[in-house]
């Protein structure tokens, strides 16, 4: 049967609302559960990742099935559902059984979850070409979305795990306010390290917001939904690690001038020099601000911070945060130093975000 024209028609099923009732699917705060029950909102979200007729589609934490539902009726080929939380497996099978093309489900998380292998080999596509017919989807639990989307970033600059397959667009939902953070612009209060990161390696786009309110139960936040297509190039096109750890630190004082930002990733003995050196290479101003920079200037600091890289090799191991990490006894030049503050020990990335 040919289903691209017409959409795919589910037979009857009960409502979502009926499915929670009936399971007795209470929210767990736990894995940050709220519902859509709106099909119209739901299929306003798969609509932002276009067309999915004869395409591949990984949904990630369906839940109890209704973003499920309107993908399953744009009739993709094959659609594979990735949920941590067991509860969900029958009214998940319960779609299964009514989809007209195979549903796959993996109980598991997401964070885990290697996409290099689940789709067919035949949508593979070079990097340079349009993007493959395979799109991840998902109204993402909010504690898990933004380490995701990092880690994801990192998968497509090493075009692994589903960028195996070419440059796979996302279309994925944030809380409001992390979702602004994503495609903030400079000059913007919320510009910060993962707008860097994400508008690095993906062209994004602030689609529309779901009120709150739309949720069951209802979240105390706005969602964002988010489309983010991989560029061709990277606009600084150097090692994910590289261009993490300097953007980690050019926000780590995001009101000072990045003079004592860029001095973060130097050890005390060397800061001043090489901060100086590291700006006056990039063509920077001492007294910029880290949300005045543009991805090409923050690109320029990249840049010379490996070539600074190469004339102390030792210092790429240095991290102001976590001292023991540095083993640079044999050069007396450089001397260990306390850290900033006792939240500098710690890996604050989330909230730094
Ligand atoms: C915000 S709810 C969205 C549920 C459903 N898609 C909807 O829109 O109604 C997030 C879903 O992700 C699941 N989840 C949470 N953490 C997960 C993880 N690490 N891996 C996979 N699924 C996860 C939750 O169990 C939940 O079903």
């Amino acid at each position: 049967m040919n289903f691209a024209k017409s959409g795919v028609r589910l037979p009857p099923l009960p409502s979502i609302g009926d499915l929670l009732r009936l399971y007795r699917l209470r929210a767990l705060k736990r894995l940050s559960q709220n519902f859509l029950l709106d099909s119209r909102v739901c299929d306003k979200i798969v609509k932002v990742a276009g067309p999915l007729e004869g395409g591949h589609v990984c949904e990630v934490g369906p839940g109890p099935g209704s973003i499920t539902r309107s993908i399953i009726r744009k009739s993709p080929a094959k659609l594979l559902l990735v949920e941590k939380d067991p509860r969900f497996t029958p009214t998940l099978e319960m779609l299964q059984e009514a989809s007209p093309f195979p549903v796959q489900l993996v109980q598991g998380d997401i964070m885990n979850f290697d996409m290099a292998d689940v789709f067919d080999k035949d949508h593979v596509r070079p990097w340079s070409d349009r993007p493959p017919n395979v799109h991840l989807i998902g109204n993402l639990p909010f504690s898990v979305a933004t380490p995701l989307i990092i880690r994801w970033i990192y998968a497509i600059s090493e075009r692994t795990s589903a960028w195996k397959y070419g440059r796979v667009k996302m279309t994925l939902t944030f809380q409001a306010e992390v979702a602004e953070r994503v495609v903030s612009p400079i000059m913007t209060r919320s510009r910060c390290r993962l707008s860097v990161m994400c508008q690095n390696w993906c062209h994004v786009e602030y689609r529309f917001t779901i009120p709150g309110s739309v949720f069951v139960p209802k979240p105390d936040v706005d969602v964002g939904v988010v489309h983010f297509v991989p560029r061709l190039v990277p606009i600084i096109d150097l090692p994910f690690k590289i261009v993490e750890k300097v953007v980690r630190s050019l926000f780590c004082y995001r009101q000072k001038y990045i003079l004592k930002s860029v001095g973060t990733l130097f050890p005390v003995a060397l800061r001043e020099k090489l901060a100086l050196r590291c700006l006056e290479e990039a063509e920077v101003p001492t007294t910029a601000r880290s949300f005045q920079l543009t991805l090409p200037e923050i690109g320029r600091i990249c840049y010379a911070y490996t070539s600074i890289l190469r004339d102390y090799p030792k210092l790429e191991t240095y991290n102001h945060r976590l001292r023991s990490d540095v083993t640079l006894e044999d050069d007396p030049l450089i001397e260990r130093e306390p850290p900033e503050s006792e939240d500098d020990l710690y890996d604050t990335s989330s909230r730094a975000l």
